[in-house]
């Protein structure tokens, strides 16, 4: 299985921006209510949303993206991402199409110059620590920072907990994860690259969440990316064994 090293350009149909909106032209008589509160916008299936997966080498970001690409994981079949390069998928949400463009960074130091250039236009990054190892999650706060200085102020950010499966050799308890995440405002779930526990929650919880920035309506309550993560935890009964 070849990793993925590839140093690809930016798809040629990546936008930056989120598409104008323009309300619909309704009709002359209109009702009280049409009046009141204006139709919602439409999601434009063509945006692309860059996201990226951070954290440091070793804590399973590109297993993490073959699991959510593939559905597979292949032990140990990754040397360490030189670069960076990435994939597209197309998540269905609530009957639209969103488009993920997900780059997988390499972790490792040397390359950190690298990646902070891609920081900037991204929408969503996922920041992943290896919940067996302390340093990973220990650096976290540093990612964070570096997030922050190189990121958008409304970038998406999501903190996974990987490598959820190995539960003999955790070094972090969920519920420092949590706290972290809570610290920070960021939502927060535990993941393993080699089950699947919660990879598909994940893309699909950010991809909700572009979703509806993207089409934001004053009117419309905003979108509790905690609490669909609560939700869809306690209906798959996924995570009782963390
Ligand atoms: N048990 C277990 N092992 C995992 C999991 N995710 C990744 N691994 C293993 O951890 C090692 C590192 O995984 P990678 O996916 O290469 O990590 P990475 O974050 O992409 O590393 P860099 O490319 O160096 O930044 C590999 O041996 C994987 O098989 C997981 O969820 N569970």
């Amino acid at each position: 299985m070849e990793r993925m090293e590839s140093m690809e350009p930016i798809s040629t149909y990546y936008k930056t921006d989120y598409p104008e909106i323009h309300p619909e032209s309704g009709s002359r008589e209109t009702t009280e209510s049409q009046a009141k509160t204006p139709p919602a916008p439409t999601y434009d299936e063509e945006l692309v949303h860059k996201t990226i997966l951070v954290g440091d080498s070793g804590v399973g970001k590109t297993s993490l993206l073959v699991q959510f690409d593939q559905g597979k994981f292949i032990p140990g079949s990754f040397s360490a991402t030189v670069g960076i390069g990435f994939t597209n998928k197309v998540i269905a949400v609530d009957n639209v199409n969103i488009k993920l463009q997900i780059w997988d960074t390499a972790g490792q130091e040397r390359f950190r110059s690298v990646t902070h250039a891609y920081y900037r236009d991204a929408h969503a990054l996922l920041l992943l620590y290896d919940i067996t190892s302390k340093s990973s999650f220990d650096n976290i706060r540093a990612w964070l920072t570096e997030i922050h200085e190189y990121a958008e102020s409304d970038v998406v950010i999501m903190l996974l907990g990987n490598k959820a499966d190995m539960s003999s050799d955790r070094a972090i308890r969920r519920d420092e994860g949590e706290r972290l995440a809570r610290e920070y405002s960021v939502p927060f779930m535990e993941t393993s690259a080699k089950t699947g526990v919660n990879v598909d929650l994940a893309f699909t919880a950010v991809a909700k969440e572009l979703k509806h920035r993207a089409v934001q309506h004053p009117n419309q309550p905003k979108f509790q990316i905690h609490d669909y993560i609560e939700a869809q935890r306690e209906k798959s009964g996924c995570c009782s064994y963390f």
